[in-house]
């Protein structure tokens, strides 16, 4: 396991372009039959990837001192590879591209594989601690009802798939969701904001292989961007923006780990006070 320490803003102010993808960006999630896990320190949220091409168990490892993986901890799954199941203490759930999981506190054995090993699954997860156990449950994708926000005339017409929220999949504190940008389309999460109560990780997918997106990061007077390519994710602090322009079309996943779990709790940014 990877361990990612945290920043104050007024330090990542002087932080170079390699210091700041160091700091932020996960690259190389998806190496197959292999498990790539990044704690962050930043709400102690663990972000990463199982790509199996035999099968693979969630480990615990020494940095989480658990006897299991999901002893103190919950986790959310989301499947952007071809199909594969997720076994859960002996219970099987197969998930097709963009299906998900949520899997509560206490959960011993979980095990990731693929359907065709030769074209595997991609599972890329959050996990955040937890304190008490919430149902495990399948979230089939057809199943959701987007919110559609954003409009063609400001390049940003997208569709918000809320996967585990309040009222919908309970968790402790694990949010967690997609965003799919409608074709033609550039830009997430501008206007921006903030949530000083919430960190949240951005996982961004299906770029065509030349394309990249100009992430924004940074307090809102002081941004920064950090260039990103398929199927790379980035660390967002408490105090630091989280919006992007890319140059083909995308999706992404984000999850949050923090205080309040209301999705629209945010802190909006006029768009006067960019910097
Ligand atoms: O496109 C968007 O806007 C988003 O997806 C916003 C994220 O969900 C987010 O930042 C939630 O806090
Ligand atoms: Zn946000």
């Amino acid at each position: 396991m990877e361990i990612r320490y945290p920043s104050h803003p007024q330090d990542v102010k002087r932080y170079t372009t390699d210091q700041l993808r160091k700091d932020f960006l996960i690259q190389e999630i998806f190496v197959p039959g292999e498990t790539k896990m990044v704690y962050s320190h930043f709400d102690r949220i663990i972000a990463g990837g199982i790509c199996p091409t035999a099968p693979l168990a969630l480990e615990a490892g020494k940095e989480i001192a658990a006897d299991f993986f999901l002893q103190r901890r919950e986790i959310g799954i989301i499947n952007i590879g071809a199909p594969g199941k997720v076994l859960v203490d002996g219970a099987e759930y197969p998930l097709k591209k963009t299906d998900g999981l949520y899997i509560g506190m206490g959960a011993q054995k979980v095990t990731f594989t693929s359907d065709d090993p030769s074209n595997p699954a991609k599972f890329y997860f959050n996990s955040t601690p937890a304190h008490k156990t919430y149902p495990t449950v399948k979230i089939l994708v057809d199943n959701i009802v987007p919110a559609a926000l954003g409009s063609i005339s400001q390049s940003n017409e997208r569709k918000i798939y809320k996967y585990i929220v309040p009222g919908g999949v309970e968790s402790c504190q694990l949010v967690m969701g997609m965003t799919v940008l409608a074709p033609g389309n550039m830009w997430n999460s501008m206007p921006c904001h903030t949530h000083e109560r919430r960190m949240e990780v951005y996982f961004y997918f299906d770029l065509a292989p030349e394309s990249v997106v100009f992430h924004l990061m940074g307090e809102p007077g002081e941004t920064r961007h950090v260039v990103i390519r398929n199927e790379e994710a980035i660390i967002s602090p408490s105090w630091s923006i989280h919006s992007g322009v890319g140059t083909g079309n995308y999706t992404f996943i984000w999850g949050m780990a923090g205080e309040n779990q209301k999705f629209d709790d945010m802190d909006h940014i006029p768009m006067s006070c960019l910097k």
